[in-house]
């Protein structure tokens, strides 16, 4: 028998008051899988994952998370607790417990799950070891979202929930921050991130789904979605761009033209980014 996927959702609906937020969302994740959630500011992402989380009811739909309806599960009860064991949520700037040290903040949640993982162990995944003594409240920006992770991992789960994960990074902690993201995806977990940043979700995700007005409008591989903007490439020189299908002729003609080398000349594919704003423009 084949497994359930982790995550699977038909027909997700959700309205606040008169406002349709989610209009009919379908949603498979495999085990093992990473995927990256993107869309406009309002476009439901957040909806999503937190009544995947059971965090949130639903107008409508059917979900099951870990081969369980979330709004089933309930609050409390052993079946709840395995259920929740299984999952792990990282918030933005979710733990400021600012008097703890790591250590002892990592030790403090792994008490709430019947089987965690060895909290040194996970303070060494995220990079931290040698800040285990260290209080949260002197921890840097990009050391506190390790930390949100380490306490999103120690129960050990096999889904990771992470919110806009790099938001107010710089591009050193962002890169060091997707290694991360790989070896927990090497080892098996699967993640469902949320991303503003179209480079985040490539370099990370093995399907992107592109949300818009409540609706899936695009889901697929990073490369697949670029090559929905089109097969034209640009070809840019100081001075001037063109788009073409056929960038060989355009080279030769200005090579011709500047009678040598083309100043500042670069030829590039579409991007992610293309495909994502033409995704999103056209459906507002
Ligand atoms: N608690 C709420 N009450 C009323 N309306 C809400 C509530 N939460 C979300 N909405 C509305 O539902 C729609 C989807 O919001 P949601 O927060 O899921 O989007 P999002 O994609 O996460 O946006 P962002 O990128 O800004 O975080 C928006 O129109 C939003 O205004």
């Amino acid at each position: 028998m084949t497994e359930s996927p982790a995550v699977r959702t038909r027909g997700l609906h959700k309205r606040y008051g008169r406002r349709t937020a989610l209009a009919g969302i379908d949603l498979d994740i495999a085990y093992g899988e990473v995927v990256a959630l993107l869309g406009p500011n309002g476009a439901g992402k957040t909806s999503t994952v937190e009544i995947l989380e059971g965090h949130r009811s639903r107008d409508g739909g059917e979900v099951t998370v870990l081969g369980v309806d979330p709004a089933r599960v309930g609050r409390f009860g052993r079946a709840a607790r395995d259920w929740r064991s299984g999952i792990g949520i990282v918030l933005q700037e979710a733990t400021d417990l600012g008097e703890l040290t790591v250590g002892e903040t990592v030790r403090h949640f792994a008490r709430y799950y019947p089987a965690p993982r060895d909290p040194a162990e996970v303070i060494e995944v995220v990079g931290l070891t040698d800040r285990t003594r260290t209080r949260i409240r002197k921890l840097s920006g990009g050391q506190r979202r390790r930390l949100d992770v380490a306490v999103g991992l120690v129960g050990d789960p096999r889904l990771v929930f992470l919110d806009e994960p790099t938001t107010g990074f710089d591009p050193a902690a962002r890169r060091a921050f997707w290694e991360l993201i790989r070896t927990l995806a090497g080892a098996g977990t699967t993640i469902l991130l949320t991303t503003h940043y179209l480079d985040e979700a490539e370099a990370l995700a093995d399907r992107v789904v592109v949300l818009a007005g409540g609706r899936v409008v695009a889901d697929g591989p990073p490369t697949a979605l670029a090559e929905r903007a089109g097969h034209q490439v640009t070809v840019r020189w100081s001075g001037g761009e063109r788009r073409t299908d056929d960038p060989a002729t355009v080279i030769a003609e200005l090579t011709r033209r500047f009678g040598g080398p083309i100043p500042g000349l670069t030829v590039t594919r579409p991007s992610l980014e293309d495909a994502y704003l033409d995704l999103i423009g056209s459906r507002p």
